[in-house]
């Protein structure tokens, strides 16, 4: 039911012509089945013209269904990868680092193809079941016992499949949440491929453990859930073949009929029987999307929007002239643990063109409050304002453009997607030799020739992106960390230099402190708060004014 209200969701215009296309298409089986039934009652003259018809107009009707039950299920599918993909873009940054890429992933990777195979069986099961509903009316046209007895087996039928098939899903729930965590271990896997190769034992116990044991849940529940299904199937094949036997060797014995209707019956049921079957054989398959279908529902569910931010009136001045933190917090959250981290309240006022370290030991705070200064993170309290303009979901976007950003895990795409100005090639060639990159990478069409390269050089591609972007505010989460001396000194010397030149207001999360002297302020994080505010007035090596 799941599936069909998500593909019914789709298109109704579609979902109702392919209505229309099936039902003339089980008009058309119904009318072979009794223009065959006439022909064998020897009044072979009269229905052939008919039966030539029919046979015309069927595969006509058929094609059509197929097509645009196809079409549904493919659009239905193509809008869930979307829709998925937008929900997860869309969703506060906070919320899916809290969720975490697994559930993500497993909804992309695991569910999304459970959800195309059993798309793929929908023009099948529609045309097979709108054969089984015309054959059953025919049958109840010529005999309404023989419908009954057959409708009361059928019933019978699928009080008794519902038993397994509840036992069933009940297993591949359980195997699809087990996929949650082995997708967890899948990452492991390879993100650690190298201190699992460098490990034999670490190796073994995380095979043993981790892989061998998700990967035998997931095994054992979607066992036990086959086993169960192929119970149910083998209960409704065993039931088709009991309404067969009914009503060929029971329902006579209270119902007299003629030989004709008998060969009549025999045509019937021998014409359902494999429309049944295939009915049948493709309920597996329906059962885990169904699972699949409600799992991908529960996450964009659960994921909230933000606001777009884009309405009129939520642009932001980029030559504004001060940006403000008045009192903001923002807390780490663990479920049932007592290890809350608290940023803030941090009261922080920047001026348009200052260039500013952001200093202080590992897990002070830094990357928080850099995720919040670029709007990355709402505030949970106090306000961040540019020019006395608070900045709320409604021009956070805005004020999110304002930014470029080299995290610290930074992603580094392919090619300058969402970059087009029309000297976009020679500029980044311009760059890539200013980042002494241009022997490694060329940039044709606005694709990066390669990104396989040493972490400092990916870093300097990252730096490459943000030259590009070219917005007021440059923020570097420690982006010298992984450079060679010689291209650290050029960073803090010459490039931060010339960008504060250029105007550009530029946030240092830095460790470097043999640098702290060149930068215009130093702030200082410690437990979360921000305990130093220094001016640095003259730039020299030992000038930094610790706080
Ligand atoms: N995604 C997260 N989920 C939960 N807690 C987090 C998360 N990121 C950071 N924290 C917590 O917040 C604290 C501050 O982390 P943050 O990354 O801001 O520190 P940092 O000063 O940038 O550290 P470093 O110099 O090591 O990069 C950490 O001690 C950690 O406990």
């Amino acid at each position: 039911m799941k599936l069909l209200a998500f593909v019914a969701g789709y298109s109704r215009r579609i979902l109702v012509l392919a209505i229309l296309a099936g039902a003339l298409c089980g008009a058309c089986n119904t009318a072979l089945l009794v223009l065959i039934n006439e022909a064998l009652q020897r009044k072979r003259g009269a229905v052939m013209w008919s039966f030539a018809a029919v046979c015309l107009l069927l595969p006509f009707a058929r094609y059509h269904s197929e097509i645009l039950l196809t079409r549904l299920s493919q659009g239905a599918l193509f809008d869930l990868r979307v829709k998925i993909c937008r929900k997860i873009l869309g969703a506060p940054l906070r919320q899916i680092e809290e969720i975490g890429p697994s559930r993500a992933l497993t909804a992309l990777t695991d569910d999304v193809p459970v959800i195309t195979t059993a798309l793929m069986q929908i023009p099948i099961v529609c045309i097979n079941l709108v054969i089984v509903v015309g054959g059953l009316l025919y049958m109840g046209w010529m005999s309404p016992v023989m419908l009954a007895s057959v409708l009361a087996l059928i019933v019978l039928g699928i009080v008794g499949y519902q038993l397994p098939m509840s036992r069933a899903t009940r297993h591949f729930r359980r195997a699809r949440e087990a996929t949650e965590e082995l997708m967890k271990t899948f990452r492991a896997l390879t993100r650690g491929v190298k201190e699992l190769k460098l490990h034999a034992r670490r190796r073994e116990a995380f095979l043993a453990t981790s892989l061998e044991g998700e990967a035998g849940v997931v095994q054992a529940s979607n066992l036990r859930g086959m086993v169960a299904l192929t119970a149910a199937n083998g209960w409704g094949q065993g039931m088709v073949f009991t309404i067969i036997g009914v009503t060929l060797f029971v329902v006579p014995l209270f119902q007299e009929a003629s030989a004709e209707a008998s060969i009549g019956y025999a045509l019937v049921l021998l014409y359902l029987m494999t429309p049944m079957q295939v009915l049948i054989g493709a309920l597996p398959a329906l059962s885990r999307a169904g699972i699949a279908v409600q799992k991908v529902e529960d996450l964009g569910a659960s994921l909230k929007v933000e606001a777009s931010g884009a309405e009129a009136g939520a642009a932001l001045p980029e030559r504004w002239k001060r940006l403000e933190l008045a009192g903001v917090t923002h807390a780490y959250r663990s479920e049932g643990k007592d290890d809350t981290f608290t940023l803030g309240p941090i009261h922080l006022s920047v001026r348009r063109g200052e260039l500013i370290f952001l200093v202080g030991g590992n897990g002070s705070g830094k990357t928080t409050l850099a995720k919040l200064i670029a709007g990355l993170y709402a505030p949970e309290s106090g306000q961040i304002r540019l020019d006395g303009e608070a900045i709320t979901d409604r021009n956070r976007q805005a004020y999110r453009e304002l930014f470029s950003v080299v995290f610290f895990d930074f992603h580094l795409f392919e090619s300058l997607i969402g970059l087009d100005s029309p000297e976009l090639t020679q500029r980044a060639r311009g760059y890539l030799s200013r980042l002494q990159l241009d022997h490694k990478v060329s940039v044709e069409g606005g694709v990066l020739s390669t990104t396989s390269l040493s972490q400092g050089q990916r870093k300097r591609l990252a730096l490459l992106t943000a030259y590009l972007e070219d917005r007021p505010v440059y923020l570097f989460d420690e982006w010298a960390a992984d450079q060679d001396p010689v291209f650290k000194d050029v960073f803090y010397r010459q490039i931060l230099p010339e960008l504060r030149a250029s105007g550009k207001t530029i946030l240092v999360i830095s460790h470097d402190d043999r640098y702290f002297g060149l930068a215009d302020r130093v702030l200082k994080m410690d437990f979360g708060q921000l305990v130093g505010d220094a001016q640095v007035t003259v730039r020299s090596d030992e000038t930094y004014a610790s706080a």
